[in-house]
């Protein structure tokens, strides 16, 4: 099942997820000034980070905003960095955060499950309730795919509903006991979910209160990094079973601003993804 390859990439890389928000302004001038298109730029910006990061870390997170932002260049752009993904046999993250009735979703499903922007796992929002979500489950069973449900956001605003008291229970709380649930049918030899949970990296009191509920829950944990999460707060809710992957974007990709604009600027993502896992991995010891 797709969750164990991905629990096996975090034994052996680690757990940073790369995030892949590639904006134009992020790209070195050696790039950006050439006679290539948009798509091959940001094309070849992505390939740069993936091959200088490929061996230390888990898995690649696309944010298909930055790439929508840029129109059916940018959509090209997406389209490639996953195809070349799967090819060298790493595992992708649509991060997509759809959430429609069935009918749509099942379009979504197949829209982001098969052809040209199929990926591994995508986020997917829980807000209207499991016929929206369970047209993925399908793919989930026979297309070896996985999803990620919003849980608790990193963003400040979670608090607005997330946080709302339901027969009280915190509502991000019920989100989890119900990803749990629709989770049960797709446990792999990991003893992981294919349907996994996001957690922001951001809110301890929260991070606390869902490993001590949802231990056996594979997370995918973002806030790392320009966000604030800390190391150390994050580890915890990894535990020492490494039940996720912790993604960091700008951190990452713009690791190599203002220091180095040419060929070698991917050295500077592989630097920060060295340090975050040893910065991560140190409260585990
Ligand atoms: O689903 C997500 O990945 C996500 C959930 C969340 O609660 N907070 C959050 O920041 N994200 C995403 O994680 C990435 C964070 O980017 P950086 O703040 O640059 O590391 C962005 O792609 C966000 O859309």
């Amino acid at each position: 099942m797709i969750i164990d390859k991905l629990y096996q990439s975090v034994i052996e890389k680690g757990p940073v997820c790369v995030g892949l928000d590639t904006r134009l302004e992020y790209i070195p001038e050696y790039i950006l000034n050439s006679t290539k298109s948009i798509q091959d730029k940001i094309f070849e910006f992505n390939k740069s980070i993936i091959d200088a990061t490929f061996d230390v870390c888990s898995c690649y997170k696309l944010q298909i905003a930055c790439y929508e932002a840029l129109g059916i260049e940018g959509l090209m752009a997406y389209s490639k960095t996953l195809k070349y993904i799967k090819d060298i046999k790493g595992i992708s993250i649509g991060d997509i955060k759809r959430g429609d009735i069935s009918s749509t979703a099942k379009m979504y499903a197949k829209a982001h499950f098969e052809g040209d922007f199929e990926c591994d796992f995508i986020t997917v929002s829980p807000y209207m309730g499991v016929d929206a979500v369970s047209p993925y489950f399908e793919y989930v069973k026979n297309k070896d795919k996985g999803l990620f449900v919003l849980i608790k956001t990193s963003n400040e605003s979670s608090n607005d509903f997330q946080e709302l008291k339901v027969n009280d229970e915190k509502l991000y709380v019920k989100v989890g006991q119900k990803v749990t649930s629709w989770g049960s049918e797709y446990i792999g030899e990991s003893g992981f979910s294919c349907i996994g949970g996001v957690i922001g990296g951001t809110h301890f009191d929260e991070m606390i209160n869902i490993k001590n509920r949802f231990n056996n829950m594979f997370f995918l944990i973002p806030g790392y990094g320009e966000q604030g999460g800390s190391a150390k707060d994050i580890a915890h809710l990894l535990g020492k079973n490494m039940s996720g992957v912790v993604n960091s974007s700008r951190g990452i990709i713009t690791a190599h601003k203002g220091k180095e604009e040419g060929v070698n600027f991917s050295e500077f993502s592989r630097r920060e993804v060295i340090n975050m896992r040893e910065d991560i991995l140190k409260w585990l010891r």
